[in-house]
């Protein structure tokens, strides 16, 4: 997975004219990155599509593992929609590992509103490849 390659990644490439060109920090055992989704990523009026809130949980899970240095996929996403992610405020998406057993690490993920409100959480399992 070359490094140029994955500047066109939907969620962070800075090459993807379309993309959600996230950028990330680390906060003690988390991965944060915020994000402000516009109507062009809506499917109801208002209201962030699944599939992209899906995306920043995917996103926010595997590439924590990319950044420590691994080729990573996921190998599992499951998201629970609590309540609609809507577009036009500043979502704060966030990652942390809960458990790793060989090549897989579990974890979770969440975004949330300003106000702490959490809109959706994901659990995924990221497989790290073999070079
Ligand atoms: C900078 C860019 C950052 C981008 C971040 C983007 C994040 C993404 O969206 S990645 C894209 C979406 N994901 C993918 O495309 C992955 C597609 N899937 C695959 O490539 C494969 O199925 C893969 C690699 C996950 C697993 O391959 P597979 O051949 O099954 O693995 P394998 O080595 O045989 O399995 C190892 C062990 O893990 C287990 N395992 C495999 N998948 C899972 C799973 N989902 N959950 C739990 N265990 C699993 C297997 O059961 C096996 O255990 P055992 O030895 O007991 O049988």
């Amino acid at each position: 997975m070359s490094e140029e390659r994955n500047e066109w990644c939907f969620a962070c490439g800075r090459h993807n004219p379309i993309g959600l060109k996230l950028n990330f920090r680390e906060m003690e055992d988390r991965y944060v990155s915020t994000f402000t989704a516009g109507p062009e990523h809506q499917g109801y009026d208002g209201i962030v599509h699944g599939g992209i809130v899906s995306t920043l949980l995917d996103e926010i899970t595997a590439r924590y593992i990319y950044a420590k240095g691994y080729n990573a996929v996921t190998a599992r996403l499951e998201v629970r929609f609590r309540q609609p992610t809507p577009v036009g405020q500043e979502l704060t998406v966030a990652g942390r590992v809960v458990g790793q057993r060989g090549k897989l690490y579990e974890m979770q993920a969440d975004i949330r509103l300003p106000d702490g409100t959490v809109t959706a959480e994901g659990k995924a399992t990221v497989m790290i490849l073999e070079d």
